[in-house]
């Protein structure tokens, strides 16, 4: 449907996305879609189709739209004493238009110049002719983007990214789009070609490879790539369809400022900044800062706690005491825990009135954290007060002020956290790093604890299992996995159960009606999968499972997910502003004009457009759910994601689970899974820099 009428008001208006009171000859309406910088008063034409919203009953969904360019006199001189330019009132509008007659502002668009032949304008000439050509620039410039190829949507996006050049500067480099969220290579690629841009530029050659560096950094973790490893993937993309980049092109725009050579391969400049940025900080830190003899306070520890350290925790104590960085690690039920406890005692002991700081990667393993030692701890990113911007307040220039510093789950953390901590803390602060290297790696970029621990900082592995996590099936088996062994259930326990299943269907059944079952129980219980796609994928489980508990009910769709009060939803991605992060986990509390979350207590409101930051959690991936504990965790292994059966996702799987276990499939995927020790190696340069630095 179309119509032209004029913006009666503004109700709600974000960049980006407005909804407005719409006025045409018939009715008035709610309209609301992508639209930017369009005032009440002007004249639009809107396309698009009328939907009943829950809440807010009929209301257009805009689909395109256009500021119309007023051609009649009445319309002109509205349009110019609209307030659009201050001070201009009906009557200088009505000077304008007898002078340049009823296509007033059209004619202004094409030469502002017009408006200096007018007597009496003085200098409020160019200020008229910039308002007018601010009011139809966006329409322009996205108009011409438009014609480049791409769709309105993404043309209002680069028109917000590059502002009223963006056309401009599209003509001249289109891999410049590679700069706009979510305008990847491929489309400004596509771009490029429609506009007619050689195969074979230097723009697009340089593009390709940062590409591939990012794509490597993001997706896989790499913080580098081997020359000839980078060489084949980028001439790959850039052949795809024809044979017109060579080489040695290709090795020539590597002398790009954004790209860093060195001796192991190729980077993305500031990731290996950011990886010399760990080395030099560790470098700073490292290094024994005195030679206390912990063992008198050691001895008050155990007494208080009614224990016994065991001579590996003992010698932790004394290395974090001493050491201005070590490092913590072990499987489950080792007693990281208790030594952590024991770190924090003594300490306060031996340095009374020094601040200690104990923090984690996610908002869960704080809380944990917090739970068994008894003290407060926090996310890293509270630790060091990062900003709506992602910058963190404590750094370099003003580091964090105390005495020691625990960070657990240390896995988790990628080299640009990594670097966040490290630069915010000052010489002569204890930092212990708390960790277990046979988790899967950190979601992000690097591998910090596995680098970390192959240079000569001071560790300590703790490996004995204590006889109370012994009872557990769930952390025996979390170590079977981790040495290749095969499972061990005894079938009388409650704490670990195997469902037999062989395909999908029989397996993907089960899955939702454990998960069905438990949580309509009101149990803490989590599935887990390896994948998101296909019959055992987070999406299709996650929508099993969201029928069978929760089918009906005030909803809202976004993309081809359904939520609806009630539902569990994680966050994707790390929002300042929200201050919710990636993995944490919530519950749609309402859904009005804005869908509102609960995360441990607080209460965050989603726009619609901000509904691409969630998804729903009845079953999230093993990836995500590092760093947390789940009373229950259910997990489907069937062959049919045997190229991800790995042992580290099962161990990472497995030991995420705190009272009850259920594995559902086939012996076979399990067996794999244990068998299958060759996890991806991420290529990184820290390792080298921290033994160079030592050496
Ligand atoms: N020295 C000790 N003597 C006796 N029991 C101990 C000792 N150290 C730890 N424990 C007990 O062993 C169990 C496991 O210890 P802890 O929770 O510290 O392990 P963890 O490595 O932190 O495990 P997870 O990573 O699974 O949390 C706990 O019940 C703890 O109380």
């Amino acid at each position: 449907m179309e119509y032209i009428g004029t913006v009666a008001k503004c109700i709600y208006s974000v960049p980006g996305f407005t909804v407005f009171r719409f006025r045409t000859s018939q009715e008035e309406f709610t309209a609301l879609g992508r639209l930017d910088g369009i005032r009440e008063g002007e004249k639009l034409y809107l396309r698009g189709t009328f939907e009943n919203h829950p809440e807010f009953g009929r209301q257009l969904k805009i689909e395109s739209w256009e500021k119309i360019i007023p051609t009649d006199r009445d319309e002109a001189v509205e349009l110019l004493s609209s307030g659009i330019v201050k001070g201009v009132g009906p009557a200088t509008a009505r000077k304008i238009v007898d002078a340049l007659g009823p296509g007033a502002v059209e004619k202004i668009l094409e030469n502002p110049d017009v408006l200096n032949s007018i007597k009496g304008l003085g200098k409020k000439a160019p200020k008229i002719a910039r308002s007018i050509m601010e009011t139809y620039s966006a329409q322009r410039a996205v108009k011409e983007l438009v014609s480049f190829g791409m769709t309105v949507n993404a043309a209002q996006k680069i028109y917000r990214a590059f502002g009223r050049q963006a056309p401009e500067l599209v003509k001249l480099n289109p891999y410049c789009l590679t700069e706009v969220d979510g305008m990847g290579f491929l489309k400004a690629d596509e771009i490029a070609q429609k506009i007619g841009v050689k195969r074979d530029s230097r723009f697009r050659v340089e593009a390709g490879v940062l590409f591939i560096l990012n794509e490597a950094l993001w997706k896989e973790g790499h913080t580098y790539l081997p020359v000839e490893k980078l060489l084949e993937k980028t001439l790959a993309l850039l052949n795809k369809e024809y044979d017109c980049v060579t080489r040695e092109q290709v090795l020539e725009a590597l002398n790009h400022s954004d790209i860093k050579a060195h001796t192991r391969g190729i980077s993305l400049a500031w990731a290996y900044r950011c990886e010399k940025d760990i080395a030099e900080n560790i470098g700073r830190l490292r290094g024994k800062l005195s030679a206390i003899d912990p063992e008198p306070v050691i001895a008050c520890f155990e007494k208080a706690h009614g224990i016994t350290l065991t001579p590996g925790q003992r010698e932790a104590v004394k290395m974090a005491v001493n050491s201005g960085l070590s490092i913590l690690t072990g499987g489950p039920g080792v007693g990281k825990t208790a030594t952590v406890r024991a770190v924090v005692h003594v300490f306060e002991k031996l340095f009374p009135g020094k601040e200690i700081r104990l923090a984690a990667p996610t908002g869960r393993a704080a809380r944990r954290m917090a739970e068994v030692t008894g003290k407060q701890a926090c996310t890293v990113h509270r630790l060091l007060g990062i900003d709506r911007s992602g910058k963190p307040a404590f750094n370099r220039n003003n580091p964090l002020d105390c005495g020691l510093l625990i960070i657990d789950e240390t896995s988790m953390m990628d080299c640009f956290l990594a670097r966040n901590v490290l630069n915010a803390v000052k010489k002569g602060t204890r930092v212990l790093f708390v960790g277990d290297p046979d988790q899967l790696p950190s979601v992000g970029p690097g591998s910090v604890l596995k680098d970390i621990l192959s240079s000569s900082v001071p560790k300590v592995t703790l490996t004995e299992v204590f006889r109370q996590a012994a009872e557990s099936q769930i952390i025996t088996n979390a170590h079977r996995i981790n040495r290749g062994l095969p499972l061990l259930i005894d079938r009388s326990r409650t704490d670990l159960f195997f469902i037999e299943k062989d395909e999908p269907e029989e397996i993907a059944r089960s899955v939702v009606t454990w998960a069905a079952g438990l949580s309509r129980k009101g149990e803490d219980v989590q599935v887990l999968s390896p994948k998101k796609d296909g019959f055992l994928g987070t999406w299709e489980l996650n929508r099993l499972i969201q029928e069978a508990v929760n089918p009906a009910g005030r909803e809202i769709k976004y993309g081809n997910q359904t939520f609806r009060v009630g539902d569990r939803v994680i966050q994707t991605r790390n929002n300042y502003e929200k201050y919710v992060f990636n993995g944490d986990i919530g519950v749609i509390k309402r859904i009005g004009s804005k869908v509102e979350v609960q995360f441990n207590g607080d209460v965050v409101p989603y726009s619609y457009d901000e509904l691409w930051e969630l998804e729903l959690a009845y079953c999230i991936s093993v990836h995500r759910s590092q760093g947390s504990e789940f009373g229950t965790v259910i997990v489907p292994v069937s062959t049919s994601h045997y190229f991800m059966l790995a042992r580290n996702l099962l161990y990472t799987a497995v030991s995420r689970a705190k009272k009850r276990l259920v594995l559902v499939g086939s012996k076979k995927a399990l067996a794999m899974a244990v068998k299958n020790d060759s996890p991806v190696k991420r290529y990184t340069m820290l390792g080298e820099f921290l033994n160079f630095s030592s050496a």
